[in-house]
């Protein structure tokens, strides 16, 4: 049976189990469960610390799991990377207070309060920079104000509660960072079952991304139409009853839905209807 890791709670909790149950897995409905069976899917879920996670599969006890990619690259656990999932998004950064620290190379010498200590000393030592760094549990935002450090380093998704804080963000990303799926290192060939679990995930991400788009077109800008919605291998042209014209079908990324619709209609395409995509495998 395999078995799978995701977050018990925290920012990456409810997407990833909403993500699974997309994927036909099923899922617990009790935040306190531990651990989930899943017998059609011959999986079972362990709901762990999202910090822990990368801990668990890199020891191979575990065969994937969903954490952040920061919580990942922090631990320096022998899990790799196996895929993104698109939500979890946030950037990893420095702040401080307006007309301390500006610049990275000012770090040098102070103090840096994060909770994410493993991703900060190699980013530091990267750029020659040698600080302390003050290792908290969380709601690091309020260290410099009590006193306790120079500089913070933390997750910024709005960057609201650093203002908050009255702390300015400076030098570029540390990291960008989002929820991924990661395998032990070193295990080699993908086992089957992690192979079905990514493509179902994968069909989640491309339900999410696409939509389905079917218009008319005449015969003679079927070709230039194509080249507005060329699909992901090629757009389905299928004939009219009036033989003047013909259909044509194509997924379209969602963000460009409007674009496309007005492209295609200036060129003389009618009856374009959009339709969603409840899952797919590509
Ligand atoms: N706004 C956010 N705040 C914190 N973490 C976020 C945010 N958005 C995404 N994440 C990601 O969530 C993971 C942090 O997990 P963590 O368990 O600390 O969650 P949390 O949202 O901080 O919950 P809590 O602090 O309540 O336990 C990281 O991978 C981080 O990049
Ligand atoms: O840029 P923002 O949109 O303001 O979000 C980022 C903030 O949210 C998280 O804190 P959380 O609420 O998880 O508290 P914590 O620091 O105790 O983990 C994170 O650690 C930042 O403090
Ligand atoms: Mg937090």
């Amino acid at each position: 049976m395999l078995r799978i890791a995701l977050p018990n709670k925290g920012s990456l909790s409810e997407p990833a189990a909403a993500m699974l149950r997309e994927s036909g897995y099923h899922q617990r409905r009790d935040s306190r469960e531990l651990v989930l069976v899943d017998p059609d899917n011959d999986v079972e879920f362990f709901y762990l610390r999202p910090r822990d996670i990368a801990e668990y599969v890199g020891s191979g006890t575990i065969d994937a799991g969903i954490t952040g990619r920061d919580l990942l690259l922090d631990s320096g656990a022998e899990a790799v990377e196996h895929m993104s999932l698109g939500f979890g998004g946030s950037t990893f950064r420095f702040a401080a207070r307006r007309d301390t620290v500006s610049d990275v190379a000012g770090i040098a010498g102070r103090r840096v309060a994060t909770s994410y200590p493993g991703l900060v000393r190699s980013y530091l030592t990267e750029h020659g920079v040698q600080a302390t760094v003050v290792r908290l549990d969380g709601a690091v935002e309020s260290a410099v104000q009590l006193g306790v450090a120079d500089v913070v380093a933390d997750v910024v998704e709005t960057g609201s509660t650093l203002r908050a804080a009255g702390l300015e963000i400076f030098g570029e990303p540390i990291l960008r960072s989002e929820a991924v799926l990661i395998r032990p290192a070193g295990r080699g060939e993908v086992e089957a079952a992690v192979e079905v679990l990514t493509r179902r995930l994968q069909g989640v991400l491309v339900a999410q991304r696409y939509v389905l788009l079917d218009y008319d077109v005449p015969n003679t800008l079927v070709e230039r139409a194509v080249e507005l919605t060329p699909g992901l291998e090629s757009a389905t042209v299928s004939p009219l009853h009036n033989s003047q014209w013909s259909a044509v079908r194509a997924m379209v990324p969602q963000h460009q839905t409007n674009q496309v619709m007005d492209a295609l209609y200036d060129l003389g395409a009618r009856a374009i209807l959009v339709t969603p995509i409840h899952a797919c495998r590509l």
